[in-house]
């Protein structure tokens, strides 16, 4: 399948033989793109956050198992069991992104199959998994631009752009097809520790010549009550059956300040984020990170009195949504409602 990107940065690409992976640790200051040739190294990229964000995260593993049976196919009789350890290890990567373990049954479901011609046949899958999450963002794009039409300004936490995406991006999707309408105020939060707002997200906007204005995620607050913001637009990382929504720690003190000041959160995810079997968000599992991510370097030894705690998602409850924009359609006031509409629309 043929994957189609305006956009000239991509998070993955495919070489034919290797899985390129723009390393998102060293931007803005650098573009360096590394190579993986098994699935050991494409796991260390997803545990390293060389690669992130959910639907970038489903299609790197999609990859790893590419990478995996083209390993060990020609070299041993046992290829298929080595591959099963190969997928349960990229499935100890990250643990809140459900679109990581979506993208890995899809891929056990291919080798479940007599095949004459495994490394072709999941090779197939990773780049339709791919080509399918880019034609999704176009999608939701549009939809989500149709919500926003008359808003004179934006919010986004995070990054959920083409970096987090096969491209164009889920959130940054519906941003940047509302610019193309008419021009709208993009505010950034720097989207503490990790700082994907301050790093990635502003200048993956500049990327495209959409003007951003970084904040503080401290300054939120006062920027819903300066009226300049109608909507928060975010991604997901794992959207219950209820609707409640896990993406990036923060989000929920969004979506709760935003109802103080009258300013609607949209969520905007592929219907690969949505986990049918997990009714409420309560149950979604939240990644803690180490806390060396967030603690100063000088508390880091065992005297130390001060700690961290770091756990890098939350979880908004449906009823603070006001929009769930998926390829799929959208689903208005979730609240009450849930996702389970879209299972069988197409
Ligand atoms: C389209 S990406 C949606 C989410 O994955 C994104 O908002 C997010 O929370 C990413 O977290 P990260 O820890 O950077 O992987």
């Amino acid at each position: 399948m043929t994957i189609q990107n305006k956009l000239t940065v991509q998070a993955l690409q495919w070489t034919g033989d290797a899985l390129k992976v723009l390393d998102q640790r060293q931007l803005p200051e650098k573009i360096v793109y590394d190579e993986y040739k098994d699935a050991v190294g494409v796991t260390e990229a997803i545990a390293g956050m060389r690669v992130r964000g959910a639907p970038a995260i489903g299609i790197a593993a999609a990859y790893g198992v590419a990478l995996s049976v083209r390993k060990h196919y020609a070299q041993s009789n046992h290829w298929r069991q080595k591959v099963a350890a190969d997928i349960a290890m990229l499935a100890t990567s990250r643990p809140t992104a459900v679109n990581l373990f979506w993208a890995l049954d899809q891929m056990k479901a291919v080798l479940a199959k007599q095949l004459d011609n495994p490394i072709t046949a999941v090779l197939a899958c990773a780049e339709k998994i791919h080509a399918e999450d880019i034609a999704a963002n176009h999608k939701m794009g549009e939809l989500g631009a149709d919500i926003l039409a008359g808003a004179k300004g934006v919010m986004t936490h995070c990054n959920a752009g083409a970096l987090a995406t096969g491209g164009y991006g889920t959130a940054l999707g519906v941003i940047r097809s509302a610019y193309q309408r008419e021009r709208i105020n993009v505010y950034a939060g720097e989207t503490r520790p990790w700082l994907q707002g301050a790093r990635l997200t502003v200048w993956e906007l500049a990327q495209d010549g959409i003007p951003a204005t970084l904040i503080a995620d401290s300054a939120a607050a006062w920027l819903m009550k300066s009226g300049a913001i109608d909507w928060i637009v975010v991604g997901a990382d794992r959207i219950a059956a209820n609707g409640d929504a896990a993406n990036k720690i923060g989000t929920y003190s969004l979506a709760v300040l935003a109802k103080q000041h009258g300013v609607k959160l949209m969520v905007v995810a592929p219907t690969t984020t949505i986990d049918w079997t997990m009714p409420s968000g309560d149950l979604i599992e939240i990644e803690q990170r180490n806390p060396n991510e967030l603690l100063p370097a000088c508390y880091n030894n065992e005297d130390s009195l001060v700690s961290a705690w770091n756990p890098v998602f939350d979880v908004t409850p449906a009823e603070l949504i006001a929009a769930i924009v998926t390829e799929r359609g959208v689903v208005l006031n979730p609240a009450g409602q849930g996702v389970g509409g879209l299972k069988n629309a197409i």
